[in-house]
């Protein structure tokens, strides 16, 4: 089954606030960009993903992306983080309306291709996400193929989805749950062993 991912992202130096203080200020939009390229290399690694389409607040500021093979659009008039999914849905839709949409975090480094071509498989066509590893968010809603996403991204976005009828996927995958949104989930992900650029980024930091 291929796949088409819509991967929302803000301005680097907007987004990721409650990352603040894991490193210098001036650091803080190097790092964003380097969890993006490690969770956009993984992805794009993965022999079912068709096509990535990331909706950026700002696309200039993430143009160096479109060096990983995504494709890069503007978000919509409506500056919130589902519009922003359901955007990326309508696009991928129309050019394939029988698609099936993943909607995928921005800040998963540690993000392995056997992970995320497990999570399809025990998806099987459902509409189905996964949950982060503290449970309460979600790091991947997947549609029915030509089914809409129902992008409900928020706090407590995986009860949620459950509610709204997604199947909760249920194998351990701890490198596509580990999404980083604060100095200790990356301490945990640096632990689980994070992609080239989030480790470059590091030494560079340490030298
Ligand atoms: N295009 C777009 N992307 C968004 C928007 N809101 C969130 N995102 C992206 O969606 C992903 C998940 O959002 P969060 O984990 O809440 O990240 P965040 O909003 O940058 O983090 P905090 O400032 O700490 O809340 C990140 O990659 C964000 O850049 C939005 O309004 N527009
Ligand atoms: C927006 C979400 O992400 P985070 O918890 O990473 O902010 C979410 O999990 O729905």
């Amino acid at each position: 089954m291929d796949v088409d991912l819509v991967v929302p992202l803000k301005h680097p130096r907007d987004g990721k606030s409650r990352l603040r203080g894991a490193v210098e200020t001036a650091h803080h939009p190097g790092l964003v960009l380097a969890l993006a390229k490690d969770t956009l290399a993984a992805v794009t690694s993965s022999a079912q993903i068709r096509r990535v389409l990331l909706v950026a607040a700002d696309p200039r500021a993430v143009a160096e992306l479109a060096e990983l093979g995504v494709e890069i659009v503007e978000e919509p008039a409506e500056k919130s983080l589902n519009a922003a999914f359901r955007h990326g849905e309508a696009l991928l839709k129309a050019d394939d309306p029988a698609a099936v949409v993943g909607a995928l975090q921005a800040d998963l480094p540690a993000l392995r291709a056997g992970d995320l071509t497990a999570a399809l498989a025990e998806a099987a066509g459902r509409r189905a996400f996964v949950a982060d590893r503290q449970g309460t968010g979600t790091t991947l809603l997947l549609t029915a193929p030509g089914m809409p996403l129902e992008p409900r991204f928020g706090p407590g976005s995986a009860r949620k989805h459950a509610e709204s009828g997604a199947v909760p996927l249920s194998q351990a995958l701890p490198t596509l749950r580990s999404d980083v949104d604060t100095p200790d989930d990356l301490a945990h992900v640096r632990a689980l062993g994070v992609g080239k650029h989030t480790s470059a980024y590091r030494a560079e930091l340490f030298i």
